[in-house]
This record gives C-alpha cells, structure tokens and sequence, in this order.
C-alpha cells in the first residue's frame, strides 16, 4: 500500500458568484521514502493542492473532494481529532515563512518546547528541552539558538528552524511549501542536503512543491507537473527530464538555464493561465500549447501511463 494515495482530489473557491477550479481531479500516490516534486508556474493550483492534502482550507471558503488516503485511512472524511492527531505527528509541513507564526517576544525554545508539550502531553520540561536540543542540532543549529528570540535569527536559521518543528514527532510524510525558496542558492543547497540525509536516516517521504526545476531534478525521485490545476505529467524525474513528453513540460525545461556546457537559448512558454473559473472544452493546455491539434480544442485528453510508467493527459504525447 502507498504511503499517501491521491484520488481524483478536487478544490472549487467560491469567490464571490464563481467557482474557482483550483484542483482538478488529481491522482498520484507517494510512496514510502518517496521523494515527490510538484513544479508549476505560478498560480497552478501547487499549495492548494498542498492545503487540501492537510485538509487545511476552510470548508467556508473551498469544496475539496476525492479521497486522500493515507496509510489506507481517507484524510478528508476523518473525524477532527484523529485529523489533528495525524498532522504534526505523522505527518508535517513546512511553508516559505513558518516562522511568522511565531511569536516574536518568546524565546525559539521556550515556543517550541510549547508546541511539543501539545502532542506529548505528559513530557517535563527536562524531557521537552532534551527534544528540542536534539531537533536542533539534527538540522545543523548550534543550541545557542534555544535562548535566542526569532529576529536574531538569518533566513536560514529561520527555515532550519521551521524543518526542526516539522521532525518534532517523526511524521512519515513531509511537505515543503516553497520552504527554501527566498533562500540564497548556496543555503538552499545545504538545507535541501541535509533534509535528504534526514530522510534517508529517519525513514520520511517528502512531497516538495517548487517552481524550480532544478531543485525537483536535484533533489526528488518523482516529478508531478501540474498546469491551471491540473496534472499533466507524473513519473520520474529521470525518465521526465531525459525525455519529457508533455509539451508544457518540455517548455518548463526549456525555460531552464543550463548551468553547465554550452549556452542554449532560453525559451519561455507564450501566453497565460487559463480563467479557472471556466471549464475549457478541450485540453487546459491548447490555447498554449506549439503541438496542438483540432482534437486538442475540443476532447478532453484522459490520462494514460507509458511503457515507462509515467503518466501524461496528453493527446499527442507519446505518438
Ligand atoms: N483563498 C482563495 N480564494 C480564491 N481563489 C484562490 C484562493 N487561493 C488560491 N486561489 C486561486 O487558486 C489558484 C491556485 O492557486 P495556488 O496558490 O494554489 O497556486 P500555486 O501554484 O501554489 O501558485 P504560487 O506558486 O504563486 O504559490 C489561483 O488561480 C489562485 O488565484
């Protein structure tokens, strides 16, 4: 059994009298120590999906629906306390600023030994400063950082930070947001090092939603390529990168500058998102898409899985 299975999972917005399809039925597992990068230009529906997995858009503001079963158990339709009992414990997530949930005038230590103390009730404040100086050195700070307040600490620190709370209670599933994405390319690369090594120690899979390619292409197994809320490449990075074979995501590699060898020409994608509070009659993709055909504009392409096991809702991809 997959660690997280995703299945046909849906997000509306109501705004105002429309409908925001912000998620469309989207389907993939993660296994266990998987390692899963989703990628997207901006306003593809990435943290949205990332919310939903969490159940963690209000009900008021988004209908969310398919299942997300994790460990066979569906997220959304669990009762409140065992949903909270799983988040944090089994599984964290970390966003790009964490760290503002913070308060500014407690000590880092004294505020995480707090959040500790929430899910294990019954620890001391020995057993809570123990933890929380073995979580920090786990990520590389020095334990000076327990008596320091958060503005004396860099961006970095800040996300180290972050990661530490996220390991608390050892989750099997961890979910970065953008976590290192305001960070200089050299901390990034260290932080993104480390979590890898933490994984592989500690037995976690990782979701990673990025916009950055070459993060995803560094650091993840699996790639899920998501356009205007949909999914329209999923497998791994390997074979993804090598031979892409929807034509969003070759112009996401394209859009990439080579860091090595020869300098090739930078090629973005023309045109925007399409208006996601209407239901294209065709692929989401066609209005932009340089391979288009008739049947592009108006059938829906269904999602089929190549020889080598990736998925692509493409009609003219892999012909
Ligand atoms: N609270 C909300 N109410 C209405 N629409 C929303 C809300 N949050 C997000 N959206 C819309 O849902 C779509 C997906 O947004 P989302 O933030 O999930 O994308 P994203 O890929 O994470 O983008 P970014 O990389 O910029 O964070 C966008 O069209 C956005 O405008």
């Amino acid at each position: 059994m997959p660690l997280l299975s995703i299945q046909n999972l849906q997000v509306k917005y109501r705004v105002k009298n429309k409908e925001i399809h912000a998620v469309n039925n989207i389907s993939f597992d993660v296994e266990q120590q998987d390692s899963v990068g989703i990628v997207g230009e901006s306003g593809s529906g990435k943290s949205t999906l990332a919310m939903a997995l969490l159940r963690l858009l209000p009900e008021r503001i988004a209908e969310v629906s398919g299942e997300v079963l994790f460990a066979g158990e569906n997220l959304l339709t669990l009762d409140d306390a065992r949903l909270k009992a799983r988040r944090w414990t089994e599984m964290a997530v970390v966003f790009q600023k964490s760290m503002s949930a913070l308060s500014p005038v407690h000590k880092i230590g004294y505020q995480m030994a707090d959040i500790y103390k929430v899910h294990v009730k019954t620890a001391t404040k020995e057993q809570a400063k123990a933890r929380i100086l073995e979580l920090l050195e786990m990520v590389n700070l020095p334990a000076r950082v327990y008596t320091m307040y958060p503005h004396e600490l860099s961006g970095g620190m800040m996300q180290r930070v972050s990661i530490a709370l996220s390991l608390m209670h050892n989750p099997k599933l961890l979910i970065l947001d953008e976590a290192t994405t305001a960070l200089d390319v050299v901390t990034q690369g260290q932080i993104l090092k480390e979590i890898m090594q933490l994984e592989e120690r500690l037995n976690i899979a990782r979701i990673m939603i990025t916009h950055d390619m070459s993060v995803v292409a560094t650091t993840c197994k699996k790639v899920a390529v998501m356009y205007a809320g949909n999914l329209l490449e999923f497998g791994l990075v390997k074979d993804i990168i090598a031979a892409p074979e929807h034509p969003y995501t070759k112009g996401l590699l394209q859009s990439i500058p080579a860091l090595k060898g020869e300098r090739g020409e930078l090629i973005g994608i023309a045109g925007y998102l399409p208006d996601l509070s209407k239901s294209p009659s065709g692929c989401i993709f066609a209005d932009r898409c340089p391979s288009r055909k008739p049947t592009c504009e108006t059938e829906t392409p269904i999602r089929r899985t190549l020889a080598d096991g990736r998925m692509v809702a493409c009609h003219i991809a892999g012909s």
